[in-house]
């Protein structure tokens, strides 16, 4: 969709209230206008002058009405009334008939484009994840949130009204004298054609520096991730170079393509912009001296059209600063037309409401194939059943598909050829959250949400009572360290709170797991340094749960799989090896090859 119209979309909810509110801010500028014309005839009434008619009846009929004499004081008086009325009276009114509006709009419309962006993070596939790092992703979203946000009082609340009153003081001018406005009309047209074209190439560039500038950022972001690695080998040095030099090439970038396009506009429009107003001085004295128009009329005309000119440079501004927000108010919607993707569950209540559902733990691989890009096959007719509370291990060497292998069983992707039964319905058509709700994975890395313990263990279960916390704590030796902090399970871990040792998080991920109750449990063994005791922990943790639910493990170390009722051994994305640890040693083919380098406690 066009960036255009999908802006104007996310306020299609305030349509009727930002039309109200627009075209009121209009009136009142028009109103502003009043000023210049009522001090012209005040002008006129000190030079004996003649006052306009309409003005002339206006206090004939307050004299009428309130039985005064109608002299020049009297006259003066309603003048200045006038003059009070559209200036001190309205000021504190205006605010609240126009500002609070805008910013209402304003402030709403962000909230839903940050109700918005959550849902899209929330059901946007795992690829797009593994192509673009968090940093650049949180620039993106709050850069464009935040310049739109600014952008909708800017345009509905100055920049439109701008543009109304401006349309009031040509017809002011018209009425005045027409050759003037003619002078006027063209003068102005160039000046905005001119200065929309010089912004368009400036957008341009704009959106070249967005990109440019997201890079960076994701740089920065990926620095800070990756900080322990970068200090490990030293190469701070370079880091610092390589971003210096994207800084300096930025620098370079903002200065000479963007900077100078906006100083260039800026300084034809001044000279064009002060040409015009002479022009316009010149002309109108020339005329009041050959007696066409009145004293008064020259001084509203000079002053109203230098009001219109010194409008041109809040417009060009609020055009240039909407160009600097473009690009990255576009980049934002583009992120949130981003399709989502199929392995999200659905966020609405119907897909909540499903039945739930309770597996035995009956997987059956049917003839399985699969490939992230074509013609890259990863998974390849994988034929496998899993019987109810089966233990399996699935081994191999690195990239052998084994993690691709859980991934289609938690349907983060859709099988290329073949299918995945549980209890021997076909996984695609089950609801999604019911299905996963049954489901439950231990990750490598296990991740540590802000919040309690006890928080951050019943996350996916938040109803379940605090005995089965604690029985699952048990299961797996979290209660052995829970007891160690003060406040047990309500410590605050995460962002600012305790910090955990990989075996403890480990350990958490596992009583997390076991927390939902699931009927098919899957461990990704982590693989990073455990220290000893961790590892045998949990080890002990996995080998009280092995045999009651169907358990699925990623193997990394022989310990594990030699429990395992099933081994499967996958090479190159299939099958070549399937058997208990017996079996397969007496087999002596890749697992026995495995086996042999169990000192060095790896399998991958
Ligand atoms: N998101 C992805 N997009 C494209 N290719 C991928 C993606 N994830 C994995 N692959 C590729 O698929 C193949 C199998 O990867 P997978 O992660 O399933 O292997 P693995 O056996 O689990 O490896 P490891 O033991 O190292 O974790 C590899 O060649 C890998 O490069």
């Amino acid at each position: 969709m066009n960036f255009w119209q999908d802006l104007l979309k996310s306020y299609r909810n305030y349509r009727k209230i930002a039309l109200l509110t627009i075209l009121l801010s209009g009136a009142l500028e028009i109103l502003d206008l009043m000023v210049p014309y009522v001090t012209g005839q005040i002008i006129n009434l000190l030079s004996y002058q003649p006052i306009d008619n309409i003005l002339a009846n206006l206090v004939n009929f307050l004299a009428n009405v309130t039985n005064i004499p109608n002299n020049r004081v009297f006259s003066l008086g309603v003048l200045l009334g006038i003059i009070c009325l559209v200036t001190v009276v309205r000021s504190p009114i205006q605010p609240w008939l126009t500002d609070w509006f805008h910013w209402e709009i304003a402030l709403k419309v962000r909230r839903e484009q940050l109700k918005n962006t959550v849902r899209k993070i929330l059901t946007l596939p795992l690829s797009f994840y593994d192509e673009y790092n968090p940093g650049r992703i949180t620039n993106r979203i709050s850069k464009g949130v935040e310049n739109q946000l600014w952008t909708y009082p800017e345009i509905a609340g100055q920049l439109i009204p701008k543009f109304i009153r401006v349309l009031g003081i040509f017809v002011i001018i018209l009425l005045i004298d027409w050759k003037i406005s003619v002078i006027f009309i063209i003068s102005f047209t160039l000046i905005l054609g001119f200065s929309i074209r010089s912004l368009n190439k400036i957008l341009e560039n704009e959106e070249l520096l967005e990109k440019h500038s997201e890079n960076t950022q994701s740089f920065s972001s990926e620095l800070i991730t990756n900080i322990k690695t970068v200090k490990s080998f030293a190469t701070e040095r370079r880091e610092l170079e390589r971003q210096d030099r994207r800084l300096d090439r930025e620098l370079k970038y903002v200065l000479f393509r963007i900077h100078k396009g906006y100083v260039k506009l800026e300084t034809w429009q001044k000279t064009f912009i002060q040409s015009s107003v002479f022009l316009i001085l010149v002309y109108s004295l020339v005329v009041t001296v050959h007696g066409h128009i009145s004293l008064g009329h020259f001084i509203t005309l000079i002053t109203v059209s230098s009001m219109a000119y010194a409008e041109l440079d809040p417009i060009t501004q609020l055009a240039e600063v909407f160009a600097r927000r473009y690009s990255s108010m576009s980049r934002f919607h583009e992120f949130l037309h981003t399709p989502s993707g199929k392995d999200a569950a659905i966020l609405t209540q119907e897909s909540i409401n499903h039945e739930p559902y309770q597996f035995t733990g009956k997987i059956h691989f049917d003839n399985l194939s699969f490939a992230y890009h074509e013609n890259h096959c990863v998974l390849k007719d994988i034929e496998l059943l899993i019987h109810p509370h089966e233990t399996v291990a699935i081994v191999g060497k690195s990239g052998s598909g084994k993690s691709t292998l859980i991934k289609l069983l938690l349907r983060y992707f859709q099988p290329t050829q073949g299918k995945i039964l549980m209890d021997g319905q076909d996984i695609k058509t089950l609801d999604m959250v019911q299905y996963r709700q049954r489901l439950a994975m231990v990750h490598q890395e296990v991740e540590i949400f802000n919040g309690t313990l006890l928080d951050n263990l019943t996350y996916g279960n938040r109803s379940v009572s605090f005995d089965a916390v604690e029985k699952a704590c048990k299961i797996s030796r979290v209660d052995e360290f829970i007891a160690q902090f003060p406040q047990g399970y309500y410590t605050i871990v995460g962002e600012r709170g305790v910090r955990l040792s990989g075996g403890q998080r480990q350990r958490i991920g596992i009583a997390r797991a076991l927390i939902v109750e699931p009927d098919v449990l899957i461990f990704d063994e982590a693989t990073s340094s455990l220290d000893y005791e961790s590892e045998r922990l949990i080890q002990l943790a996995m080998s009280s749960i092995l045999g009651t639910r169907t358990t699925i493990i990623i193997a990394h170390r022989l310990s594990t799989v030699r429990e395992a009722d099933k081994i499967i051994v996958l090479d190159e994305g299939k099958i070549v090896e399937i058997g208990n640890h017996e079996q397969l040693l007496e087999h002596q083919g890749i697992y026995h090859r495995l086996h042999s380098l169990q000192e060095t406690g790896e399998l991958s």
